[in-house]
């Protein structure tokens, strides 16, 4: 039987596809392209474009394809737009995978891995953020994300569905190979902002507020290669597999960088002088988010094999210069 990727031609979708297929698994992609990039889904994952808010199109899929396990990448996902266009959020988010739901019960697959994020914490009471502690978000992003997983879990108890949520710190990085890697339109997220100056598209980088209460001022985040990321997905089938009971789990590196030693790992990779320039602060972001992932590692078996900055960006370059 195959696994369904949804959102499969996305950034953290097609790298996930791509470690799918290299374990040996049969694979299906959906994904309705609004910004997602069909080169990006692997030639051998058998490609459906729709939207998953299409109860039609989610029925034609599951009558056409024998899928075993259900993996969720179909959302919007951007803490600034959340913060300007919170129904846009609302609709897709939630009304999408409530359809989604309604699919998966009628057509008895009782599997899903949903791709979550650490912004369903907001600001966080401890560091390194435990999967125990409290989520009170602070954009309507990881409000839809929370909202998504409580979805999971009151659909779980009623029909027997069974879901791992793994709640992503910051994706970052590209697929060794260079073929895929993050390319959104347009580009909000940090370290492919930052490329973007050595590329020649942009003058400079903005800091988006340097008064938080951090070491240099600037946001702390915790950055996690988005191929480690990918294996999680396939460790979280494998655990569904064996029966393992319906989980929440952090997936990042346990160590945080400043937005500032971010753009200085970028000069170094890269040798350019990257310029930065001061900016207001962006609605919704926390000062700090630093996973503990130790639980995946001691449950899923998780064992991220990039564990340096330096490395992640060096493979965003790659595919940026590719490219
Ligand atoms: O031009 C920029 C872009 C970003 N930043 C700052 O860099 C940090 C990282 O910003 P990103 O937009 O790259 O990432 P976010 O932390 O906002 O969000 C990302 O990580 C979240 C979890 O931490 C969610 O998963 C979300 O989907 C994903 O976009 C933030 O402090 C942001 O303010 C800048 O200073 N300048």
């Amino acid at each position: 039987m195959a696994i369904l990727v949804l959102g499969g031609a996305g950034y953290i979708g097609s790298h996930t596809v791509y470690e799918l297929i290299g374990s040996g698994a049969d694979v299906v992609v959906a994904d309705n392209l609004e910004t997602g990039h069909r080169e990006a889904v692997h030639p051998q994952a058998r490609f459906y474009q729709g939207d998953i808010r299409s109860r039609d199109f989610l029925d034609r899929l599951f009558q056409q394809e024998a899928i075993d396990a259900v993996i969720h990448f179909a959302a919007n996902s951007l803490v600034g737009e959340s913060m300007m266009n919170p129904l846009k959020y609302y609709d897709n988010n939630l009304c999408g995978t409530k359809v989604l739901l309604e699919a998966m019960v009628a057509h008895n697959v009782r599997k899903i891995v949903f791709s979550s994020t650490a912004a369903t914490y907001g600001e966080p009471v401890n560091i390194p953020i435990l999967e125990t502690d409290p989520a009170h978000p602070t954009n309507t992003y990881g409000e839809t994300k929370l909202a998504m997983e409580r979805m999971f879990h009151w659909v779980g108890k009623a029909h027997g569905l069974r879901y791992v949520s793994l709640r992503y710190f910051n994706a970052c990085g590209a697929h060794k190979s260079g073929k895929i890697g993050e390319m959104h339109q347009p580009e909000t997220h940090l370290i492919p902002i930052i490329l973007q100056v050595p590329l020649g598209k942009r003058k400079s980088v903005s800091i988006y507020g340097e008064d938080y209460d951090t070491r240099d001022g600037t946001c702390v985040r915790d950055y996690i290669h988005v191929t480690d990321l990918a294996q999680a997905h396939i460790l979280a089938v494998e655990y569904l597999n064996r029966g393992g009971e319906s989980d929440i789990f952090n997936l990042g590196n346990g160590v945080g960088f400043t937005v500032k030693e971010v753009i200085e790992c970028a000069r170094k990779v890269t040798g350019h002088p990257i310029p930065a320039i001061s900016a207001p602060r962006r609605a919704g972001d926390p000062a700090q988010l630093v996973a503990s992932s130790e639980k995946a590692k001691n449950i899923l078996g998780w064992n991220p094999q990039y564990d340096d900055l330096e490395t992640i960006i060096a493979s965003a370059w790659n595919f940026h210069r590719k490219r």
